[in-house]
């Protein structure tokens, strides 16, 4: 779940930062109820999940086919070499590695966004979550400086050159899912999209079943890109398939359309429903940048004025700024139906 954003929980505590100490638990702690329960993973439809490949003609219009049917696509042939992954992985890892004590050093601010913790999906929902991230926007330094005094560079310049690729990769898929839809804004109306880096860990976990590293959530960016190590773990939500697995491919990425782009689309894009499972047999690590628009950029959804009739004719949500949008979803999860527009024609009408 994207943690930009600079509202402020009244009610974020310590306990919903700190995570919990992984090497001390073999059971699940008491708090925490079973939360896997009820997905089935679909082999089958593993493999329907749109793969697209960015050096394509037909790339522009996949991409939207893929934001209206699924919400969540992989792509390939991103322009990434691979050892830059290989440089975040090694690094993240280095960080996850150490011991808590050194971890603590750069724990998040209550309230704000920055820095080591639980995710902030822990604090609404009064869970133990099985993961530790690590968020940034832009440079680490501050926080790197604290853990690794003498050698703080190595994991900035990484974080950094990760970020500038994220960037310029979700600029490009952005601008052409934008591009390819009516109406929409260009990628430069929307404010000069921004971007935050969560680094995500998932230690071993002794009792699977009965954790989850990250509840069912949507994001609230435009589009999300994930890059996950060797370890399987993130899971879709779709209406037909129910759970299904989004297995790690080797030199692709895994893209999802966000809350912020959902309300543009007027609800033709689907805002995928997403969570992550843990697992005994391995250490997982993913990394997610979000791009979302600047915190005062109001998102309004674009209304289909000819040709087709029935309600998209009507917009669904009201306008809203993504810091008004934050600070609704930080006290619940639902926030979309807080800012829904009942519909006043339930059949259509022509243009
Ligand atoms: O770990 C993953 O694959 C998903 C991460 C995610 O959903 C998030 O950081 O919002
Ligand atoms: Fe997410």
């Amino acid at each position: 779940m994207e943690a930009g954003g600079t509202v402020l929980q009244a009610s974020v505590h310590l306990r919903h930062i700190i995570p919990l100490d992984f090497d001390s638990l073999d059971y699940a702690p008491q708090s925490d109820t079973p939360h896997v329960s009820g997905g089935v993973e679909s082999e089958d439809a593993e493999h329907s999940l749109p793969t697209i490949d960015l050096d394509s003609p037909l790339a522009e219009e996949l991409l939207v086919r893929a934001c209206e049917s699924w919400g969540m696509f992989i792509v390939t042939n991103h322009g990434i070499p691979s050892d830059v992954f290989k440089g975040v992985e090694e690094d993240a890892l280095r960080f996850f590695s150490l011991p808590k004590g050194g971890k603590m050093k750069a724990l998040r601010a209550p309230g704000g966004t920055v820095g080591y913790g639980m995710a902030p999906l822990a604090a609404i929902l009064e869970k133990f979550l099985w993961h530790e991230g690590f968020t940034m926007i832009g440079s680490p330094v501050e926080q790197a400086k604290q853990v690794w005094p003498r050698d703080y560079m190595r994991f900035c310049v990484t974080m950094e050159e990760y970020q500038k690729r994220m960037k310029t990769l979700s600029e490009k898929i952005l601008g052409l899912i934008l591009k390819n839809y009516g109406g929409l804004p260009s990628f430069h109306e929307c404010g000069g999209p921004s971007g935050v880096l969560q680094l995500n860990s998932y230690p071993e976990c002794p009792c699977p079943n009965e954790m989850i590293g990250l509840a069912p959530h949507t994001d609230t960016s435009f589009i999300t890109i994930v890059h996950q190590n060797n370890v399987s773990g993130l899971q879709l939500f779709h209406e037909q398939h129910g759970w299904i697995s989004v297995a790690p491919m080797t030199g692709s990425l895994v893209v999802n359309v966000g809350d912020m782009l959902h309300i543009m689309s007027n609800a033709r894009f689907l805002n995928a429903l997403h969570r992550a499972t843990v697992s005994r047999m391995g250490h997982r690590l993913s990394f997610a940048y979000f791009c979302g628009p600047p915190a005062d950029f109001e998102v309004s959804p674009v209304v289909k004025t000819c040709c087709s009739s029935g309600p998209d004719q009507e917009a669904r949500y009201r306008p809203v700024t993504k810091r008004e949008y934050k600070g609704m979803k930080n006290r619940d999860l639902n926030a979309l139906s807080l800012i829904k527009i009942t519909q006043r024609h339930e059949s259509g009408y022509k243009c």
